[in-house]
This record gives C-alpha cells, structure tokens and sequence, in this order.
C-alpha cells in the first residue's frame, strides 16, 4: 500500500470511467487497477486461465478481480510487475480527479456529486427503489446450489427492471457439465432449453422470471424439459440468489 502513496501519477494521461468504458473487449481491452488504467489487449491471450475470465472484466474498474484471481488471493509480486509493461494512464473522474477505490469498492458504485446530494429518496430514485427492497440496476450473478454442489450459475444485468444479458456461467447436474455437451448428446436438448429460456427472458422484466415454474410458456420441447434433471425452478432460484446477492458490478 505504501509503494502505491508514493507514486506520482500527475504525469500519466488521465482517463475517465466513460473513455475506459470504450475499450470492453477483447479487440481493445483495457481495466483499471488501484486507480491505474492499463491496456492489456496484447496480454490476453497470454493469462494463464481461458480468456474469459480477464475478458469479463475489460473496460471497468477491476481491481476487485486483480485483488481476488481466486476469492482472497492477490495476483503475484511477478503478476504486478508484469502489469506495469501495460501502463497507459490514470483513472480520474469527470472533473479530472484522481479515482482509487477501495477494496471491494467498485468505482461509480455511488459517484460524489451524487452521494452528496441524495438527501433524501424524495429525490434519489435508486435510494427509493433500495429502501422499497426493489432490485437496482446492475449486473448480477447467482447461483442454485443443492446437496454440496453448484447445479446453475447465472449472469445477467438489470436495466429498468428488465433482464439483459442473461448467460450460464456454469449449468450441471450429477457430475454432467451441460454447458460442455455437444450435439448428439443425449443431454444436449435439455442445455438447448437453458439456452431458450436465456433468450426469452431477455428484454423481460424480471417478474417474468416466475414463467419458469410453467416452462411450457418459455420453451419449445416441453417433453424434453419436463423429462429433464433441470429444472425451471432452480433457475428461478439462481436468478433469486442473484438479486438477494444484490448487485455484483454496476452498470
Ligand atoms: C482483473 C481480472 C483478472 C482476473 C480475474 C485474473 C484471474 C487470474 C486467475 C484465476 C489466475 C490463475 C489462478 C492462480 O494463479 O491462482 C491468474 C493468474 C495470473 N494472472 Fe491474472 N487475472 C486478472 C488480470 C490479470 C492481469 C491484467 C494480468 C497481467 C497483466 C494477470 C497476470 C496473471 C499472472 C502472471 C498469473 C500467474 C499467477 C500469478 O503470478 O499470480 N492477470 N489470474
């Protein structure tokens, strides 16, 4: 901590949340770390995991992921120097102030202009929503777990209290990873349907979750699904998990 108070950034160029917010992909992929923006585009396919784990990060804030590669584990002494071959500037706000977050702390998670000035819900919607248990909007991750191991991990974000972006980040039952079947496999309908439900519910509001406990209104193989060892319902359940959670990453 003490190495990074010492530093002196006034020289680098400053970037905002919004110019980093441009470069989210693997084409141009930059992340901002303990309020240094770094273009790691050329690295990615270097990292010693499948792309997608640093790929889900480019573009925002990530020092959450660079502090936890696995809950609780920092990257390497090696892993930080290596960072710094990256360095293209420095995160700043709107009006050209340094960002760092703190540990866990996304930036933008509440911007100051706006903390300051939310008084009261009267005025601050996202206030309003919070105090009513409403969900906010955001990105989201939940999973369904039963007898020790994860069955359904999903992904979405909220926009107006729509779903967007739903995504299986893992889907199993029995020791069978369904995201991994191929067609042909006799279990390969049953992913086919997770994948149909992600698409219909996308652009729904999330009250529309609870069509999964009558999955004939979502998929098209009823008998398949209804034969099948997963089920609407644990889908509900990851979606719930996720929104109990609350928001992983703002939008
Ligand atoms: C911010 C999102 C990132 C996440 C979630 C992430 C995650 C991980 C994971 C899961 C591993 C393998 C498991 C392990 O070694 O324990 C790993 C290793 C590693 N990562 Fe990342 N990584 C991220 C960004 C980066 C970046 C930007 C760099 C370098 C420019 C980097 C460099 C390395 C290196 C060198 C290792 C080998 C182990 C070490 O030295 O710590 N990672 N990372």
């Amino acid at each position: 901590e003490s190495e990074r108070e010492d530093r002196d950034d006034a020289g680098l160029e400053s970037i905002t949340l919004a110019e980093l917010a441009e470069h989210d992909s693997a084409e141009s992929c930059w992340k901002a770390i303990h309020g240094r923006v770094y273009d790691i585009t050329d690295y990615v396919p270097d990292h010693p995991t499948e792309e997608e784990v640093l790929l889900e990060w480019c573009g925002r804030e990530s020092t959450e992921g660079w502090d936890n590669k696995r809950p609780g584990v920092p990257h390497s002494p090696r892993a930080e120097a290596m960072l710094e071959r990256y360095l293209i500037g420095r995160l700043v706000d709107d009006t050209g102030e340094p960002l760092e977050p703190g540990p866990g702390e996304p930036t933008g998670a509440m911007p100051e202009r706006q903390a300051e000035e939310a008084t009261s819900p009267a005025q601050d919607e996202r206030l309003a929503r919070a105090l009513l248990g409403l969900p906010l909007d955001g990105h989201y991750r939940g999973v369904f777990i039963d007898r020790g191991s994860i069955q359904v991990n999903i992904t979405f974000d909220l926009r107006d209290g729509h779903i967007e972006s739903l995504a299986y980040r893992y889907l199993a039952y029995r020791g069978v990873d369904y995201l991994a079947l191929e067609e042909g496999d006799e279990l390969y309908p049953v992913m086919l349907q997770h994948r149909q439900i992600a698409e219909r519910l996308e652009g729904a509001p999330i009250t529309r979750i609870f069509a999964l406990y009558e999955p004939a209104s979502l998929v098209d193989d009823i008998d398949g699904y209804s034969g099948a060892t997963l089920r609407g319902a644990k889908v509900i359940s990851a979606i719930r998990d996720a929104l109990n959670r609350g928001v992983y990453a703002w939008p």
